[in-house]
């Protein structure tokens, strides 16, 4: 079976996880350039290119953070399982003081929002009824509004520290994400034993 982990934040505690099925983690964990590990059936990658790897049959089941899955619900892949870690809050945050949002709203009847997440901030201001332009960015979502380029944002945030050193404040909490186990469709059928013997196992641990 191949695995598709997550570098970056959620890798250490995926890998950890990964110890609790037996699979040997070693060497994943002492190289940090190579990617694909072919005694362990571990392919290493973005969070956010999880489930391309995983809809594509190239990975049979994988780890990634709820929020790169709401972000593209098209993706064909099964959610198995809320591994728990990993959690987060996508947020909606503008600089302190008056929030220059809701005066972008008054004023021009629309507000410019950046983020990483195009879809999820549509369909979260679509649905409190609010008109924005959004402004996609690659990261570091918090030096757009500090630039005047927009007028908030929507981000990640967990322990709050990017957003404080920023000088920016939380107006809203859109959703909670964690790290969720992943499936192929079709590696679920053919493979589901196996599958599901991971997910008992997980679930346990
Ligand atoms: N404080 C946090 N900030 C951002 N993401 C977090 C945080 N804590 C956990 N996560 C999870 O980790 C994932 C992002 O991991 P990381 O920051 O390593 O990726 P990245 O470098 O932004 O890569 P990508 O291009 O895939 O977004 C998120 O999708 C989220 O599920
Ligand atoms: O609340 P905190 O604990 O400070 O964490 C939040 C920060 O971490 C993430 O950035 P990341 O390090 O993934 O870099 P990026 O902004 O380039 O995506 C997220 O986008 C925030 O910037």
């Amino acid at each position: 079976m191949r695995i598709a982990v997550p570098r970056g934040a959620l890798m250490r505690e995926a890998l950890d996880l990964l110890d609790v099925l037996g699979i040997d983690t070693a060497e994943v964990r002492s190289n940090d350039r190579k990617l694909l590990f072919e005694e362990s059936g571990l392919i290493t990658m973005r969070p956010s290119d999880v489930p391309t790897y995983v809809e594509s049959g190239a990975a049979d089941i994988g780890i990634t953070g709820k929020d790169v899955l709401a972000e593209h619900p098209e993706r064909d892949v099964y959610e198995l399982l809320d591994l728990g870690f990993g959690r987060c809050r996508m947020v909606f945050a503008t600089v302190d003081g008056e929030d220059p949002a809701a005066e972008a709203l008054r004023r021009l009847g629309s507000m410019r929002i950046a983020t990483k997440y195009p879809n999820m901030a549509s369909a979260y201001f679509e649905k409190t009824g609010r008109q924005v332009e959004i402004v996609e960015v690659k990261g570091s979502v918090e030096l757009a509004p500090l630039t005047g380029m927009v007028h908030g944002i929507v981000d990640l945030t967990a322990t709050g520290t990017t957003l404080r050193e920023n000088g920016l404040v939380i107006r809203e909490e859109i959703s909670v994400a964690t790290a969720r186990l992943i499936a192929n469709p079709v590696s679920y059928r053919v493979k589901a034993a196996e599958i599901d013997a991971v997910v008992e196992k997980l679930r346990g641990a």
